[in-house]
């Protein structure tokens, strides 16, 4: 086998278009100790749920202190939470879905016009391939930088639907405001100043869009949609499918369903956010697993911060009882893919 390179070795098809010959799936999709324990994932309890923050408490004066504390303990336990009452209606996040939906049942031709390029995240496609043995996800993708504004590469994001771009956009700015709710009672409920992380992002940080296409598979029980995972960003806004759970997440040595709360947002702590937070706030290994049946479709925002920014733990979370746990890094979005590659964690590079 080949050792793995930094450069794309080749570019692989549509998870789509091999969904068509089951019979020759490549082996880099399949892992043989899967079994059906991909998909037989823990419920959480009820008492140990994942918790819902309701930004409508946490906006109002008698409940404000109570939503924190539930907000601070699901950053440090799950290192993930479900938002709802966050403003965004719900017509518009079925809208967000659909042309998602819509994209992916276009002609091939029709989806390759804004095809990524080799070594290039950015765009339609899926896994960058960088070595001959890498484990490769069920999924298709289109992935975008959608801030800042003059990063914007036209040419990468899907001409059709007609009203992809427009509701990119306003998509965009609904989750750029409800970001900075979210950062602020993050750094709130740790007794920061509220605009200690969006400061840290910076004026240029960065956003990805990104539209995971997980077609059914005829082998579910041995093939993952996303293998398991942190997210490098600060923090991530998933919206999840509709219908379709998949999502999972690792809690004390154990995989976790992840369920679907209607009209809810799952916001995902990111490493950057991790290091931030000098490791109070934990940013938490998930996964997609796909089904037999249906396809599933999810968006993730990725918030990051301006990439020439320096990332370290701030200063208020660092004392004698509890020293810097992680190296100052930078750029952090550009290693994050060749370790993600590898199945490897990137935040371990910064681990003291
Ligand atoms: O599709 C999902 O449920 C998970 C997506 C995800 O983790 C990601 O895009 O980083
Ligand atoms: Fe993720």
């Amino acid at each position: 086998m080949a050792e793995s390179s930094k450069e794309e070795i080749v570019v692989g098809k549509p998870v789509q278009e091999l969904r068509l010959n089951p019979e020759n799936l490549p082996k880099n999709y399949m892992y043989d100790e899967g079994g059906a324990g991909f998909r037989d994932a823990l419920v959480p309890s009820q008492d140990d749920n994942i918790p819902v923050v309701d930004l409508h408490r946490l906006s109002s004066p008698s409940t404000a202190q109570q939503e924190l504390a539930k907000l601070r303990h699901a950053l440090h336990s799950w290192g993930c939470f479900q938002v709802i009452n966050h403003g965004i209606e719900s017509s518009f996040l079925d809208q967000v879905r659909d042309i998602g939906k819509r994209f992916f049942q276009l002609p091939k031709e029709e989806k390759q016009k804004c095809a990524r390029e080799p070594n290039n995240i950015e765009g339609y496609g899926n896994d960058i391939i960088f070595s001959e043995n890498q484990r490769l996800d069920w999924t298709d993708r289109v992935y975008i930088k959608v801030q800042p504004e003059d990063q914007r590469k036209f040419q990468f994001w899907p001409p059709n639907p007609i009203d992809f771009r427009s509701t990119v956009l306003q998509y965009t700015e609904s989750i750029k405001l409800l970001s900075e709710v979210i950062l602020k009672a993050m750094a709130k409920s740790l007794n920061l100043e509220e605009d200690s992380f969006i400061n840290e992002c910076g004026e240029r940080a960065v956003k990805f869009l990104r539209f995971n296409y997980y077609p059914p598979c005829p082998m579910p029980d041995h093939v993952l949609g996303l293998k398991p995972h942190a997210d490098g960003s600060v923090i991530t806004f998933l919206l999840q499918d509709k219908q379709e759970e998949g999502l999972q997440v690792l809690k004390d040595d154990q995989w976790f369903k992840v369920p679907i709360v209607p009209h809810a947002l799952l916001i995902n702590v990111g490493d950057q956010m991790e290091i931030l937070s000098n490791g109070i706030f934990r940013s938490p290994v998930h996964r997609a697993v796909i089904n037999a049946e249906n396809e599933r479709l999810t968006v993730a925002m990725f918030c990051t911060p301006d990439p020439e920014k320096e990332i370290k733990p701030l200063d208020k979370l660092v004392n004698e009882s509890r020293p810097a746990l992680y190296r100052p890094v930078k750029k952090y979005t550009e290693i994050y893919f060749q370790y993600y590659q590898q199945g490897r964690r990137p935040i371990e590079a910064s681990r003291i």
